[in-house]
């Protein structure tokens, strides 16, 4: 009601003394109302539709133990506060050791099922609708090269891809690879008598020498000078932010992550982490001159090194393998390849220090094997290293470096024991092994360390080389030492997707009775 004392309102007065008169409260009232029905019923909608659309999920998880979801947020609670590599190790390894698999996680309104157990496994591997990999792979920035692309573009790829380590190749490098090692066990002589130190570095640099001067074809002396020492650093704080965004619910959203300020630090590794690739596409920037092209014409199906076929296959496509595609291709091997060869070989070398009969046994059969320190290993050489390779093989089902394999389905599959699951759900698989049958009583799928399927890993076979090469110089020559216990490691999660040891490689080197090395 509007009384009026001259031109002058009531409600001018009140407000003029700063005070609300009720007729205004009422407004608001209302109009907080309206808004409150509005968000409610949009909620209420929007719920609905969550449910309509994932019935089937909704269908499939029910039944399945796992966490207790809330709506929206799921069993997102379980993350809160969990955005270091060492607590992520921690909330993974309590979901699957407390459900059994197939156990349904809620990641807000997104159903990731976790499977543990090898017949489970092995629906997913082999299915042909399980091929694109989980959504969690796109904070890693780099998404169309081989690990991270979509299986429509990847199917050709990987067909080509795969004669990149083909026996003939793989002879190829032998040389090469063998050197890589003589570099690394002489280089290692600097670390004879010094305190117990962590030689992670030192792996790391060898590993990517050796996949540069093979898979590349581009030798840079890695190891002998400091040129991968600030990309080989960046590595570990790249890995962490990755792994801070995925467990930190508010990160997820693009525009809500350029805001913060690691997304500044992401921006500034992101771009020490792609140096290399630039370094190795400028070494090549001359390279596809008439006569190569002619070649990759007229022979599309000869195996080449990977570099040199990526760039046919680019050549070969223009509109869609651009200079961007081919820098991701060589960012995802680069990384790819040289990291899980680093971080396999430091456990190996860590476990040996730590088991000194077994690391007299590797020593015992090298030696039997080829037991001239200046002479290389060859292929037949490699194959008798069977105690070797058993040892190898008991340190990646220990710590494996790929521990979750994260696949997305495309349609319905269906295993023992799960019913059924459709477009969208992701599946997050842990490897968890036991070894205690006999290995001819054991599931085919309880022991994948290079995975398995079609899209397992791509360097398998080449990977195998390089690990037991420089593990049989480094065995002939030296003896490691540690005075670290099993149940003293700490392990951490990067980016789900990444299983370290947070002491890496901390050992004593002792050179051998005999060894010449250095002398
Ligand atoms: C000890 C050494 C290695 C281990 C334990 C390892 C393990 C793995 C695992 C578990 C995967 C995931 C497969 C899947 O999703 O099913 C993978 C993928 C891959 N690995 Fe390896 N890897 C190793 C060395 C290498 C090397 C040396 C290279 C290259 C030179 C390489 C290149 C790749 C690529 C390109 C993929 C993606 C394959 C695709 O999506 O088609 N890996 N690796």
């Amino acid at each position: 009601m509007m009384e009026r004392w001259g031109s002058f309102s009531l409600r001018e007065f009140w407000q003029t003394a700063g005070i609300t008169p009720f007729s205004i409260l009422v407004d608001r009232a209302k109009m907080v109302t309206e808004w409150l029905v509005f968000l409610l019923s949009w909620i209420a909608f929007y719920g609905f539709y969550i449910r309509w659309t994932r019935r089937k999920q909704y269908d499939a998880a029910r039944g399945m133990e796992g966490p207790k979801a809330y709506p929206l947020i799921g069993a997102g609670y379980k993350f809160l506060g969990k955005s270091t590599p060492e607590q992520l190790h921690q909330v993974l390894t309590e979901i699957t050791s407390t459900y059994r698999s197939p156990a349904a996680v809620w990641l807000g309104q997104n159903l990731c099922l976790f499977l543990h157990k090898p017949e489970h496994a092995q629906a997913v591997l082999k299915s042909n609708d399980m091929l694109n990999r989980a959504n969690f792979h796109r904070y890693f920035n780099v998404n169309k090269g081989i690990l991270t692309q979509p299986a429509h573009t990847w199917k050709a790829h990987r067909k080509m891809l795969n004669l990149c380590f083909s026996p003939s190749i793989l002879k190829g490098f032998m040389p090469t690879i063998n050197q890589k090692s003589q570099v690394f066990v002489e280089q290692l002589v600097g670390c004879v008598g010094k305190p117990e130190q962590n030689i992670y570095l030192e792996v790391g640099k060898w590993a990517l020498d050796t996949i540069s001067a093979t898979v590349l074809g581009l030798d840079y002396h890695l190891q002998k000078t400091d040129a991968a020492v600030a990309y080989l650093k960046n590595i570990d704080e790249y890995l962490t932010l990755v792994t801070k965004r995925m467990a930190t619910a508010h990160q997820h959203p693009d525009l809500l992550y350029i805001l913060t300020r690691d997304f500044r630090d992401f921006a500034r590794t992101g771009k020490q982490f792609y140096s290399f690739s630039s370094m190795v596409m400028d070494s090549k920037k001359d390279f596809i001159n008439p006569e190569v092209m002619a070649d990759f014409k007229e022979n599309p199906r000869k195996p080449r090194i990977f570099i040199d076929m990526v760039y046919q296959m680019a050549a070969a496509d223009p509109d869609h393998l651009a200079d961007e595609d081919i820098r991701d291709h060589l960012d995802e091997v680069i990384f790819a390849g040289h990291d899980a060869i680093a971080t396999t070989m430091a456990y190996i070398m860590l476990m040996m220090a730590m088991h000194p009969e077994v690391q007299e046994r590797v020593h015992q059969e090298v030696m039997s094997v080829c037991p001239d320190e200046g002479a290389e290993f060859s292929l037949e050489d490699c194959n008798k290293l069977t105690y070797t390779e058993m040892v190898c093989k008991e340190t990646m089902r220990l710590f494996p470096v790929g521990p979750i394999i994260g696949r997305r389905a495309t349609a319905d599959v269906s295993c023992t024991a799960i019913r059924r699951f459709g477009d969208r759900t992701r599946t997050g698989s842990i490897r968890r092994t036991s070894c205690r049958r006999r290995p001819d009583q054991r599931h085919p799928y309880s022991f994948l360390p290079f995975s398995a399927g079609s899209r397992n890993c791509l360097g398998y076979r080449y990977a195998w080389l390089p690990m037991k090469i420089m593990l049989a110089y480094l065995a002939r020559s030296y003896r490691l030492k540690t005075s670290l216990t099993m149940d003293q490691l700490t392990l951490q999660n990067y980016g789900i997707i990444i299983l370290r040891i947070a002491q890496g490689c901390q050992v004593t080197v002792e050179q051998r009775e005999g060894s010449k090395l250095g002398r």
